[in-house]
């Protein structure tokens, strides 16, 4: 059983059971690693955010095997002053709570850069000050554009990955102009993480730093009118769903030509567990975590989608699968993008010898096999509703 086995860290040694405290444990990210935790660990977990839908499997019943290892707190962090107990009484602190949906961005300039630098600032603070270990989540928004991107477009340099494979330790941050309020989030994020190493240089702060690639999996964000708002706009996987759901055409903003690499969740979960287990490894790093091998365009991740979607739910594709759309239409005003993203491993490699290991074909097969099972009836019983009035 998780609680009684004894774990052993990267170097052999004993691992302790600890208590984290996790900021932000009811969204995506956060019910996929309590999860883990829970199965897998002995570990304790203070749980706090403002929803907890997405790990209430967790929480009730009792009688589940890990009983008393996850305690629920319901607060919200921007003005509560459980916060520094609930750090101060553990081991470890991990910070997943934020803004961080694109559509918000621009249209929620002020609410995204509160989320992602003014409130994370109190627990910089409280960690730093109880000598308790952080792990924040940041994410390769903070990297920006590419380098390559600035070459003409016929440029043979482009080819070159010193143009485009972002580093931790070596890329720039390239962003575009204030008025491109895109950059707010990516801007907040870095200034955070300036923040935390400079806490680690000057006050001696335990602290790791993780840049997520965009991490997919069930759970992820919502589909807009069933388990969140009907106008409401979440990040492409959900996007893409909820069209396959309701029959509808992908919306490709400005062509589809930006290019994403995508991790299935549960991949990188592990790394996270090696960082949380192996402290001496991960201490003092910025690690990127995504899997390089999984690109593609957003026009191509639509097409496997629509393929993958017909394959899980028995229904052929619609005539029309996917159909353009200018990203000022789709988001609005001050939406910029990130041309291409392609995480080193060096880094991560070295300190926990992680890899991932799920093909994009593999972790979209498992999604939306999820998606199709919560959501298809629900979407049913809400098209049928108005011809029913
Ligand atoms: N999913 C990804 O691929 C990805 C990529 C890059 C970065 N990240 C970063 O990882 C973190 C988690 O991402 P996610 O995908 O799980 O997002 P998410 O929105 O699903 O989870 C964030 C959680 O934080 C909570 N939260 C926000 N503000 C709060 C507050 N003031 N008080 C208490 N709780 C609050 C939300 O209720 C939510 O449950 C974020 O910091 C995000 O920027 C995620
Ligand atoms: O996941 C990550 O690693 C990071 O990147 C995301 O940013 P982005 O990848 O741009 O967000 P998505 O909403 O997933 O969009 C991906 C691409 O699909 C496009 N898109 C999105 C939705 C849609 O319906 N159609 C469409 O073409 C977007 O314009 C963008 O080019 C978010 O900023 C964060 O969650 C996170 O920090």
């Amino acid at each position: 059983m998780a609680g009684t086995k004894t774990r052993v860290d990267l170097d052999g040694n004993t691992i302790k059971p600890i208590t984290i405290c996790m900021i932000g444990a009811g969204g995506f990210i956060g019910s996929h690693l309590c999860e883990k935790l829970m199965s897998e660990t002995p570990h304790t977990v203070l749980a706090v955010d403002v929803y907890n839908d997405k790990i209430k499997h967790l929480l009730e019943p009792d009688s589940l095997p890990w009983a008393g290892r996850i305690q629920f707190h319901r607060l919200n962090i921007k003005n509560d002053s459980r916060l520094e107990g609930l750090i101060k009484c553990s081991d470890l602190t991990i910070n997943l709570a934020a803004i961080c949906t694109p559509a918000d961005y621009n249209t929620r300039p002020l609410d995204t850069i509160y989320s992602n630098f003014i409130d994370a600032l109190p627990v910089v603070k409280y960690c730093s000050e109880n000598n308790k270990r952080l792990i924040h989540f940041s994410t390769c928004e903070v990297y920006g554009k590419t380098i390559g991107s600035y070459l003409p477009k016929d440029s043979p340099l482009r080819q070159d990955p010193a143009y485009y494979i972002l580093k931790e330790d070596t890329s720039p941050c390239i962003f575009g102009s204030v008025e491109k309020q895109r950059w707010s989030y990516a801007c907040a994020k870095q200034l955070i993480e300036r923040l935390i190493y400079a806490e680690g240089a000057e006050n001696g702060l335990e602290f790791t730093i993780v840049r997520p690639f965009n991490w997919i999996g069930p759970r992820m964000d919502f589909i807009p009118g069933i388990d969140g708002p009907s106008e409401g706009v979440p990040r492409v996987l959900a996007c893409f769903s909820n069209n396959l759901l309701r029959r509808e055409p992908l919306k490709l903003v400005d062509g589809g030509e930006s290019q994403r690499t995508f991790i299935y969740i549960k991949d990188a979960i592990e790394a996270v567990l090696l960082m949380i287990e192996n402290p001496a490894r991960a201490s003092g790093h910025i690690f990127n975590v995504g899997n390089p091998n999984n690109e593609v365009t957003v026009r191509q991740l639509a097409e496997m989608m629509t393929q993958v979607y017909s394959k899980v739910s028995g229904e052929d594709a619609i005539e029309t699968p996917t159909v353009d759309v200018s990203s000022k239409e789709f988001y609005g005003e001050g939406y910029d993008d990130s041309d291409k993203r392609i995480p080193d491993m060096t880094i991560i490699n070295k300190q926990l010898g992680w890899n991932p290991k799920t093909s994009l074909w593999d972790l979209l097969e498992s999604t939306l096999t999820y998606q199709h099972r919560t959501y298809a009836e629900a979407i049913k019983q809400t098209i049928a509703k108005p011809s029913a009035n």
